[in-house]
């Protein structure tokens, strides 16, 4: 029975989570959306449960009913203790949802305070005097001030938090982390801090084991993945899922995402991979003709070329961003999600199993068309990035049934070359 239950505002959020949790010693299932948990088949072994959903970028009121609909079924499983997983970006419209879900989570657990916890040093995600930075950049100076749907303009996380919660926000400064478990234990039991949601300083791994180890008792966290470290799971090792496909099974890169670190993967899959770009003016001319010639496309390459997956991506320039649409005409950004879900669905029917998807909200249209119920973490790619092995259920995409092996890549991790290497961690 899991006792560790984790909700997730988007999937490749999840599965960075997860696979963190997994080298932690818990065996972990993620979920798509609250409803499989209930699910005894997927629940009986697992010590961990990830809900993934696609509510960071949601109106408030649905990501706060979606995360609590996610923590009641994770509680009913049996789990005890909570951790709500955003990006260690911080990516957030000003209205939320960090801030609402967190507040919502604290009244349903009954909790008085929660840590903030953005920290990933192993991604180049480090807080200091509670400024998020990204590698050696400040958030706001980074390439996170050009997303699409949540352009970081601020660097200080307090401050990008304050307007979208009712408690106070306070900080923990690195001197008190460096002090050690007691005293953070102290410093966050301060009657002071008592309803706050305090953001903690962390720059090193180090620093987040003592987080970790100082809020053991807390029945809700929250942060990204990082803020795992310093769990201890039951187990020495929990296993990982074997790849469902076999090299040489039909395989394609689906890549919405326009962050800096996908720009130059999508340069190097463009130098390596048959590819083709979605055209936002022909989706919005004619969308059913133009997925099923990229499909065709893709399916020739598995055809004519075998060994190497077709590239489909919506972005490798930031001039590509199109922000038009509104009543009549939709977004780009909802038409490149439809289209590579699409896609994704007709070529798992035309018999691709392994998918690499490059975006979070992209991963949460496509495992969503897909029909996935859950994700069992496999292999490991680089850090935040794994291969998982989709359970399509009865009515997905593929066959009753059917488990793709997929890999869900945040925009901003992995290396230049991981549309070509990924593969053979599968292998
Ligand atoms: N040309 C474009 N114009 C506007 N939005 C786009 C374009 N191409 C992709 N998008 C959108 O940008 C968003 C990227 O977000 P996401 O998939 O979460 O990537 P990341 O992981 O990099 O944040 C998606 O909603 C995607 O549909
Ligand atoms: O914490 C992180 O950085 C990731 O797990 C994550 O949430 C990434 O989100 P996207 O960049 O939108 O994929």
């Amino acid at each position: 029975m899991p006792t560790l239950g984790a909700i997730a505002d988007d999937f490749t959020g999840a599965t960075d989570l997860a696979t963190m949790l997994v080298a932690r010693g818990y065996r972990t299932v993620v979920t798509v959306g609250p409803d499989t948990v209930a699910d005894d088949r997927a629940m009986a072994d697992a010590d961990a449960v990830v809900v993934a959903l696609k509510s960071r970028t949601a109106p408030v009121s649905e990501a706060v009913a979606s995360s609590l609909a996610a923590f009641h079924a994770l509680r009913a499983a049996g789990c005890s203790r909570f951790y709500f997983k955003y990006c260690s970006t911080f990516d957030s419209t000003p209205q939320g949802n960090i801030g609402p879900v967190t507040d919502a989570l604290l009244s349903a657990t009954g909790e008085r305070r929660a840590v903030v916890v953005p920290s990933f040093p192993g991604t180049g995600r480090t807080v200091y005097r509670g400024r998020l930075f990204v590698h050696d950049e400040l958030l706001d100076e980074s390439p996170m001030r050009h997303h699409p749907l949540t352009p970081m303009r601020d660097s200080h996380v307090g401050r990008l938090l304050a307007p979208q919660t009712a408690h106070p926000v306070r900080l923990i400064d690195l001197e008190t982390v460096r002090s050690g478990v007691e005293a953070l234990k102290a410093a966050l039991d301060d009657p002071a801090l008592a309803d706050a949601l305090v953001v903690v300083d962390a720059t090193e791994d180090e620093d987040l084991r003592t987080v970790s180890a100082a809020t053991l008792h807390h029945g809700l966290v929250t942060g990204a993945a990082g803020l795992a470290l310093g769990l201890t799971g039951p187990r020495p090792e929990a296993s990982r899922a074997e790849a469902a496909s076999r090299p040489g099974d039909p395989a394609v890169v689906l890549s919405g995402s326009a962050s800096a670190a996908t720009r130059a993967q999508v340069a190097h899959g463009r130098a390596h991979l048959p590819h083709r770009k979605l055209e936002i003016a022909a989706l919005r001319a004619d969308f059913d003709t133009t997925v099923e010639e990229l499909t065709t496309f893709a399916r020739d390459c598995w055809r004519d070329d075998p060994g190497r997956p077709p590239l489909i991506y919506a972005v490798d320039d930031l001039r590509d961003l199109d922000e038009t649409g509104g009543e009549a005409t939709p977004a780009a950004s909802v038409l490149v999600e439809k289209a590579l879900a699409a896609c994704a669905v007709r070529l798992v029917e035309a018999g691709a199993r392994r998918l690499l998807v490059a975006g979070g909200e992209t991963s949460g249209s496509v495992v969503t068309a897909l029909g996935v119920r859950t994700l069992t973490i496999g292999s490991p790619i680089s850090p935040g990035v794994t291969w998982a092995g989709a359970d399509c259920g009865a009515g997905g995409a593929g066959g009753a049934g059917q488990t793709v092996d997929v890999a869900l890549k945040s925009g901003n991790f992995g290396d230049t070359d991981i549309f070509t290497a990924a593969w053979s961690a599968l292998a």
